[in-house]
């Protein structure tokens, strides 16, 4: 299967591309939604892409994407299905799993979501001491990086109470949270799909400690977003203030339902309405439209072609958008957890890489930071801008424009370079000459033809969120497909958890370090010996 995509030139010259085509802008860009996706900034040529449309068939794409959106069980290593779309299915179009209809409680859920975040919001639910002023989302992985993401994102639409992300089980992070709210106004919402993730249960502990040092009845100031009611009736949190959700919802695709409610207490239900609108209406496209319109499959075949076929194995995600500043973590959870795997669906090894290894900072401020590697570092680091086309502060426009310069400065830059020629000529007017002209120039030279795509966007509304964030997840899923992994399940999380919870004894000094590895011992000893 990757024979052929395996044998096509890699190494031709971006800008011979541009020389040879004066369409390649149009060629090689995708339109739809409202989103312009500008890959024409690689080396991919038509032969590489219509090789890329035949792996992606081969792989039986189009097959196991309807497969998906019909609930069968896809994520086959775990019995489950797959259906984070439903979540956002607002046409209410039935979807079957094991012969019933998943949509009438999605969207039973979501109005129940919907009155309670709308009574926090004005006042009809209140904290022992008055109206929330405060929500303290605990959650991690999935059950903060999305919602964390999205209510940073949603900056401008945020008209609710403040909301707080704690997720580390360093104490410091709910410590500093904690500090300086009042308990008598902050609503405390515990968000963990399993309900027994031992970060989030002991970050809910200390919270319900905290709490219960100034108000009556703690467990009324709590809620909780989990798949199991049994657990969360352990903690006390009645049944009212209980948002469920099923496991054919995987944790790190969450955000869409109860997951989200911080969210939807932030900007309110009408807007994350219009956030779920935007992510069906991506679904809808990745369902229609064909191959080379399609932005989910561009997206992906875009990143098989740089880390599968030109070996590059990391990939920069570089929005030029602050208020999607924690985005390339979210991708993080969301590609790595998702596509980082070694086996086949089958049990047999991988045939390539896998990956892929995913980065980045919000423009410009990456610029000042580790540009100067992807520029001229030894090794090339495929970009992915994303932009909007305006800001929303409408009295800061000149500021907008200027990121706009930036970043559209860089992907030219990257992939233009400058010549040893031009360097000189940069140093001759600066007054070199001589032996010392050739060293400086060297230093001056940018090799170019550095890849690099540009997402763009009008505006970052709650439905364009929705859009960007569905347009990731099935990226994602077309890259699993061509990989033949399942990119459902994560067995990788389970052994470093398996391996703290046997070492906390040893930490806490009631069990033996003996026995364990010569290293492990010596970190062990250092510890116990300044504490
Ligand atoms: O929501 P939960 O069950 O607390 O899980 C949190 C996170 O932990 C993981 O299972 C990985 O450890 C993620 O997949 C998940 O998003």
């Amino acid at each position: 299967m990757w024979t052929k995509v395996k044998a096509l030139d890699t190494d031709q010259r971006i800008v011979d591309l541009f020389e040879n085509d004066a369409d390649r802008a149009a060629n090689f860009s995708v339109s739809a939604l409202d989103m312009l996706f500008d890959y024409s900034k690689t080396a991919m040529d038509v032969a590489a892409r219509d090789a890329l449309f035949e792996l992606a068939n081969a792989a039986k794409l189009a097959e196991k994407r309807d497969a998906m959106f019909a609930g069968e069980t896809i994520n086959d290593t775990e019995g489950r299905a797959v259906l984070h779309t439903a979540l956002r299915n607002l046409s209410g179009d039935p979807i079957i799993v094991d012969g019933a209809d998943v949509m009438p409680d999605v969207l039973a859920t979501l109005d129940r979501m919907q009155a309670f975040s709308d009574d926090v919001r004005n006042g009809a639910f209140q904290g022992q001491g008055g109206k929330i002023t405060d929500v303290v989302n605990i959650g991690i992985g999935g059950s903060d990086l999305g919602p964390a993401m999205a209510t940073l994102a949603l900056a401008p639409y945020h008209d609710g109470p403040n909301l707080h992300y704690v997720s580390n089980v360093d104490g410091a992070h709910i410590a500093d949270t904690l500090r300086g709210l009042n308990a008598e106004t902050t609503l405390v919402v515990v968000a963990s799909k399993t309900f027994t993730t031992i970060e989030t249960m002991t970050n809910a502990r200390t919270a319900m400690a905290w709490m219960s040092e100034t108000v009556k009845d703690p467990a009324a100031q709590f809620a909780a977003l989990s798949t199991s009611e049994e657990k969360t009736a352990a903690m006390g949190i009645p049944a009212a203030r209980v948002f469920g959700f099923e496991d054919w919802v995987g944790g790190r695709y969450s955000l869409w339902g109860p997951i989200g409610l911080g969210i939807m207490i932030a900007v309110g239900g009408d807007a994350f309405r219009a956030f779920l609108r935007g992510a069906e209406a991506m679904d809808r496209h990745f369902r229609a439209a064909e191959m080379h319109e399609n932005l989910p499959v561009m997206l992906a075949l875009v990143g098989i072609w740089h880390n599968q076929i030109c070996g590059h194995a990391t990939r920069a995600v570089l929005p030029y958008d602050q208020r999607l500043s924690r985005l390339p973590a979210y991708l993080q959870q969301l590609e790595m957890e998702s596509n980082g795997k070694s086996v086949q669906m089958d049990g047999s090894d991988v045939a390539v890489h896998t990956g892929p290894i995913v980065w980045g900072e919000p423009g410009t401020n990456g610029q000042h930071a580790f540009y100067q590697l992807i520029h001229q570092g030894s090794r090339a680091v495929p970009c992915e801008f994303l932009l909007a086309a305006e800001g929303h502060e409408e009295d800061l426009v000149h500021q907008h424009q200027l990121l706009i310069a930036n970043c559209l400065a860089q992907s030219e830059a990257l992939m233009k370079g400058r010549s040893l020629e031009e360097a000189r000529a940069l140093m001759v007017a600066k007054g070199f000459a001589g032996d010392e002209l050739e060293r400086q120039a060297r230093h001056r030279v940018f090799p170019g033809n550095r890849p690099s795509t540009t997402l763009l966007y009008p505006k970052l509304t709650p439905e364009m969120l929705g859009q960007i964030i569905a347009l990731y997840e099935h990226r994602v899923f077309v890259e699993g497909v061509i990989l033949g992994i399942n990119s459902y399940d994560q067995w990788g999380v389970e052994l470093g958890k398996e391996l703290a919870t046997a070492l906390q004894p040893v930490v806490e000094g009631k069990a033996s370090v003996d026995g364990k590895d010569g290293s492990t011992q010596a970190l062990v000893r250092y510890i116990h010996t300044r504490t």
